[in-house]
C-alpha cells in the first residue's frame, strides 16, 4: 500500500492579524485540502478565526503529522503548539502574539527539516511583534535561514537565501531584504549580486524545471547609471557580476534600467528580474495585485512559500481579508499548477 504523501504545514501567523482568518477562509474554499495541509498553531486562535469567518468549520485537532491524511474534508486541521495564555486584541502589536507566532514557525520548520512535512507555508507575522517577543531576526526569511543553518551545523553565511516574489506575470528576486535603504545600497556588492543571480538560476532550473532561465538584472540608479553619470554601481559592481554569471553559463542580462525592466519581463523578454533592493522588486509585483503574489524563500533545504501581504491589522477580525494570496502560496507548496485568476471582489 502506498504511504500517504507528507502534508504541507501552514503556520498560523500573528494571532492579532489576518493570518488565522485567511487560513479559515482557505479551508472553506478548499475543503479537500484538509487532508493535505495542517495548520500549526494555537487551537483557540484558530477556533476564533473559524468563528469570525462565518458558517460551520469544525476543527480537527491532530497530534502527529501522519494523522493529517485522515482529516475529513470540510474541517480545519490543527496541530497545536504552545500558544496564548489569554486572547489577544485584533490589530494590535503584542509580544505574546509574536511569541505564539514564533512557536508555530519553529515547530513547522523542525518538521520540514526532519522530513515530516513536504513544505512550509507561513501566514503573515508582524515584525514589531516578533521583535518585542525577542526574536533576533527581522522576518521569516532570516529566521528560517538561521534554523536551517543550525540544523545543518553550518554558519548562516554558508546558507545564503533570497526572497522571490512572483505572480503569473512577473518574478523578482531581491539582492537584499529587510534592511534600510542605506544599508541596501551598501549591500550591492559583486559577491551579493552574483550570489543572487546564482541562487535564482539554480531555483528556476532545479525547482521550477526551466532549462535556461533568462535572468534580467536591474540597475540600482536611474537609467542604470547612464554610463556612470548617475552613479557607478552599474559599472563597478553589477556589470562585472553579470559578466561573471555569464562566464558560468547563466543567461544573465544587464544591468538594465530599473524603471523599464519589469515591463520588459512582463512582456516575456525575461523569466525573472533580479532587483537590487526590497521595494524596487516588490512594488511592481504587488502593484499587479496583492491577491496573486507568492513569496518563496530560495536557498533553503525545504520549500517555503507565503502570501505576499502582511498582517493587515486594519482588517483583522472582520472576516473580510482575501485568502487568494495564501491559496496561491499553498498551491505552490502542494506543487499544483498555478491558479486561474479570480474576479476581483467588489
Ligand atoms: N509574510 C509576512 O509575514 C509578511 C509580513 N509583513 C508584515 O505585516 C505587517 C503589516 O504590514 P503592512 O505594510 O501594513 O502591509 P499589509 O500587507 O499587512 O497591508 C497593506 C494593505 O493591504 C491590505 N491587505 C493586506 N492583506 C490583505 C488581504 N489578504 N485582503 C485584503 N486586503 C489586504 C491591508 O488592509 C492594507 O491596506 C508589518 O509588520 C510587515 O512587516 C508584510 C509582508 C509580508
Ligand atoms: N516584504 C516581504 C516581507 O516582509 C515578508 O518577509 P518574510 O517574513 O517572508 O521574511
Amino acid at each position: 500500500m502506498n504511504a500517504a504523501p507528507r502534508p504541507v504545514a501552514i503556520t498560523m501567523g500573528d494571532p492579532a492579524g489576518v493570518g488565522p482568518e485567511i487560513i479559515a477562509k482557505l479551508f472553506r474554499r478548499r475543503p479537500q485540502w484538509a487532508s493535505r495541509c495542517v495548520v500549526v498553531g494555537d487551537v483557540e486562535v484558530m477556533r476564533r478565526a473559524a468563528h469570525v469567518t462565518g458558517g460551520r468549520l469544525p476543527l480537527a485537532v491532530i497530534e502527529r503529522w501522519a494523522d493529517a491524511a485522515q482529516v475529513p474534508p470540510g474541517s480545519l486541521p490543527v496541530l497545536p503548539v504552545a500558544g496564548l495564555s489569554a486572547p489577544v486584541a485584533w490589530g494590535r502589536v503584542s509580544p505574546m502574539a509574536g511569541a505564539a507566532a514564533i512557536a508555530a514557525i519553529e515547530c513547522a520548520v523542525q518538521a520540514a527539516l526532519q522530513g515530516d512535512v513536504a513544505a512550509v507555508v507561513t501566514a503573515p507575522v508582524h515584525k514589531e511583534a516578533l521583535h518585542q517577543a525577542g526574536l533576533p531576526y527581522p522576518g521569516h526569511t532570516e529566521f528560517l535561514q538561521a534554523l536551517a543553518a543550525r540544523h545543518q551545523g553550518c554558519p548562516v553565511a554558508q546558507m545564503p537565501v533570497r526572497m522571490m516574489l512572483s505572480n503569473d506575470e512577473l518574478r523578482t528576486v531581491l539582492v537584499s531584504i529587510h534592511v534600510s535603504l542605506r544599508t541596501a545600497i551598501e549591500a550591492v556588492t559583486l559577491e551579493n549580486v552574483l550570489e543572487t543571480i546564482r541562487i535564482t538560476d539554480r531555483h528556476l532550473r532545479q525547482v521550477m524545471g526551466m532549462a535556461a532561465p533568462r535572468i534580467a538584472v536591474a540597475g540600482l540608479n536611474p537609467h542604470a547609471g547612464e554610463g556612470g553619470l548617475f552613479g557607478r554601481e552599474e559599472v563597478d559592481v553589477i556589470a562585472p557580476a553579470v559578466a561573471a554569471a555569464r562566464a558560468e553559463g547563466v543567461d544573465a542580462h544587464g544591468p538594465l534600467p530599473p524603471d523599464t525592466v519589469f515591463m520588459q519581463a512582463r512582456r516575456g523578454a525575461y523569466d525573472v528580474v533580479v532587483a537590487q533592493y526590497h521595494d524596487q522588486g516588490l512594488i511592481p509585483v504587488k502593484y499587479l495585485g496583492l491577491e496573486h503574489g507568492v513569496n518563496t524563500t530560495l536557498g533553503l533545504p525545504f520549500l517555503r512559500t507565503s502570501p505576499d501581504h502582511g498582517t493587515a491589522f486594519d482588517l483583522a477580525g472582520t472576516g473580510r481579508a482575501d485568502p487568494s494570496s495564501l491559496e496561491a502560496a499553498v498551491a505552490a507548496a502542494l506543487r499544483e499548477p498555478p491558479l486561474p485568476r479570480r474576479p476581483k471582489p467588489d
